[in-house]
């Protein structure tokens, strides 16, 4: 589990794109191959990038434009849709608002989700008569900025501290010319997930480790951007509902020992606990 990896896998996943709906995809040899390559990826680095998914480039860039686009706005403007508790947690982020580790991070952010204002107390009509049940999925729209366009007194170096996702899995469509998201391996070692255009950057969650009671472990990752340029990512964020107890599986339990290494888990309080300190209002 986990190793020195120093490069991040790509994977076309387009074998298992073509046949996700075919009844006999189990017995299609380029789609058990796909399977295979991603069963290693989540042993190995936790971290991979997909290609083939279907979704292109050109719209992968235009939702990074137009978030590049968003933050560029006067400060008063995107308060407008300011984040608070009434707002179910959703809404705009300021730079330094975000902490990790009681340090803030040199991030704005836009975050788009249902689910969690349930979760946290908050209005439950800003959810369209969502149910706690329903799946659970967090869009943050993400920007970087240049560090010399922080004001000094709020400056630190991390653009976002090091941390493992809470859920299950995260997609990240990241800026294609800057490099600065970095993913630790076993060794301590900082490796580059560096752009690949069209690529979505792939990682596993907290809840994932529970399922599969430990085969599959959430990697520490970090943003630094120490380019000239601002950075914007968007990431995906895909869940257990909030009210979903997650424990390990029975055939991961028994491929690892036969007992559960972790305890069962309620990914609302999971959730609600690193979200609260996580942040600043
Ligand atoms: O901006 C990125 O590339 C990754 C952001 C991240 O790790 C997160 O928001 O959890
Ligand atoms: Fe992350």
């Amino acid at each position: 589990m986990g190793s020195d990896f120093k490069s991040i896998p790509l994977i076309d996943i387009s074998p298992l794109v073509e046949k996700i709906d075919d009844p006999n995809m189990a017995n299609d040899k380029d789609l058990l191959q796909v399977v295979r390559m991603l069963d290693d990826a989540c042993r190995e680095a936790g971290f991979f990038y997909v290609k083939g998914h279907g979704i292109a480039e050109s719209l992968m860039k235009e939702v990074r434009d137009v978030t590049q686009k968003f933050f560029q706005l006067p400060y008063e403007e995107k308060l407008k849709i300011k984040m608070t508790p009434q707002s179910g947690y959703r809404g705009y982020q300021r730079v330094g608002e975000n902490v990790t580790k009681g340090k803030p991070d040199m991030h704005e952010a836009i975050d788009i989700m249902r689910g969690i204002a349930l979760a946290l107390g908050g209005p439950v009509d800003a959810f369209e008569g969502k149910t706690a049940g329903d799946p659970f999925w967090v869009c943050r729209l993400i920007g970087y900025p240049v560090s010399t366009d922080i004001p000094e007194e709020q400056r630190t170096d991390t653009g976002c501290g090091a941390h493992t996702d809470y859920g299950l899995l995260t997609l990240v469509n990241q800026d294609d010319d800057i490099c600065a998201l970095e993913v630790r391996n076993k060794s301590g070692e900082w490796i580059y997930a560096k752009p690949l255009p069209g690529t979505f950057v792939c990682n596993i969650g907290d809840m994932l480790k529970v399922w599969s009671n430990g085969i599959y472990q959430p990697t520490l990752h970090r943003v630094v951007n120490n380019s000239p340029r601002y950075r914007v990512s968007v990431a995906f964020f895909y869940e257990s509902n909030f009210d979903a107890a997650v424990e390990p599986v029975e055939f991961c339990r028994e491929r690892t020992g036969g007992f559960a290494k972790y305890e069962k888990v309620v990914y609302g309080e999971h959730l609600v606990q690193k979200v609260l300190t996580n942040f600043v209002m």
